[in-house]
């Protein structure tokens, strides 16, 4: 089990444009159209099941929003930081 992060290690691990909101972190990403958003929360769902670490994805028109905390841990670790900065590297690749 990962350990649970500090809100200092939140704040210095957090990619930009995340933001915390409570034991989750947050980023919401626009879209030109309600489809490139869908293809963009397939593309999330892979690096999901790869790294077996799952994230809520909220799918709205021109908008995706995606909030990560680690259920089994019960808030923010690592797993969390790491899969947001992989979301940001896949999303500007
Ligand atoms: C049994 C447990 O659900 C699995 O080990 C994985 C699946 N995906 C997961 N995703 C997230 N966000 N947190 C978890 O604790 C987690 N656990």
């Amino acid at each position: 089990m990962a350990d649970l992060l500090s809100d200092d290690e939140i704040d210095d691990q957090l990619p930009d444009e995340w933001t915390q909101e409570g034991d989750k972190i947050v980023r919401k990403y626009g879209f030109s159209d309600y489809l490139r958003g869908v293809n963009f929360a397939q593309m999330v769902g892979e690096i999901a099941e790869a790294q077996f670490h799952h994230p809520e994805i909220i799918i709205r028109y021109e908008e995706v929003e995606i909030r990560l905390t680690s259920h089994e841990e019960g808030g923010i670790t690592d797993k969390d930081t790491e899969m947001a900065e992989l979301i940001e590297s896949e999303k500007n690749a």
